[in-house]
């Protein structure tokens, strides 16, 4: 016996939604599925073919024509190439909103997620329970995953911190990764995130908002560990 078990995780910009998901996948043998990443691999395409971010309609044809994978845990693919690393630069998530707030990209990466949570792929190994029941599952995050994508999930988390302490870890994570514009600040970082978080908040599709089930999480003074024990508790509770 077999049962799907399908974790939401939406939340505002670097509150540690992939972070937290990546590892609780891991844990559990689950599936990971960073909706995040789809939405920045399609700007990336645009930025890279010169297509105006807000011609609506070019820009959902690159989305439709977009081959977005996710060969193994954390690492994304788009038309057959590594972007793991492309898309988490800065240049991408300025560029992003328009995107995000397009009503066509949105449908067509809503499909592929949903037939993603669904692909029941053999790597998933997922774990006992109870020493009878196998449990097998996804975890999936974003803006819109509890309300829209998934709103059946069997569990759904909304995932917050404090702005400074997201504006730091965004910044420690670019600089880690040599991946900091030249002259980027913290308070740079700041803003583009409270922008982007007003962006996700106000668009009329899919708009970011905590679901009436789901359960919040401030990571604000939580290490890692304890963020990913909390919603793995919860999903043994849920059992
Ligand atoms: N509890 C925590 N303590 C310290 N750093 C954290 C914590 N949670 C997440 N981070 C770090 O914060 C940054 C943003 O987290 P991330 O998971 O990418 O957020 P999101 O997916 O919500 O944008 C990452 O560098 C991550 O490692
Ligand atoms: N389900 C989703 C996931 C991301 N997005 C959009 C909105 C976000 O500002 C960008 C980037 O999301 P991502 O989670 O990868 O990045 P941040 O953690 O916000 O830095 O994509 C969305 O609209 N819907």
């Amino acid at each position: 016996m077999s049962r799907l078990f399908r974790i939401a995780i939406d939340g505002p910009a670097a509150s540690g939604k992939s972070t937290t998901a990546k590892l609780l996948a891991k844990k559990l043998g689950f599936g990971y599925i960073d909706s995040g990443a789809m939405y920045r691999a399609v700007t990336l395409k645009c930025l890279d073919q010169g297509v105006p971010i807000t011609d609506t309609q070019k820009v959902q044809d690159i989305a439709h024509h977009a081959k977005i994978r996710f060969p193994s845990l954390g690492t994304v693919e788009l038309d057959g190439k590594d972007v793991s690393t492309a898309i988490r630069t800065s240049r991408i998530v300025q560029n992003i909103s328009p995107i995000a707030s397009n009503p066509g990209v949105r449908a067509t990466l809503a499909n592929q997620q949903r037939s993603l949570a669904h692909a029941n792929d053999p790597a998933w190994s997922g774990f006992k329970h109870k020493n009878t029941e196998k449990i097998r599952g996804v975890v999936m995050d974003g803006r819109d995953i509890g309300t829209v994508i998934l709103p059946d999930a069997e569990l759904k988390v909304f995932i917050v911190a404090e702005p400074h302490v997201r504006a730091q870890r965004r910044y420690d994570e670019l600089k880690e990764k040599n991946s900091l514009a030249q002259g980027e600040t913290v308070e740079a970082i700041a803003q583009d995130l409270e922008a982007r978080d007003e962006a996700d908040r106000t668009r009329k599709v899919s708009p970011l908002k905590k679901a009436k089930d789901a359960i919040e999480l401030d990571t604000s003074h939580k290490t890692i560990d304890e963020q990913v024990s909390a919603i793995e508790k919860l999903v043994y509770d849920r059992l």
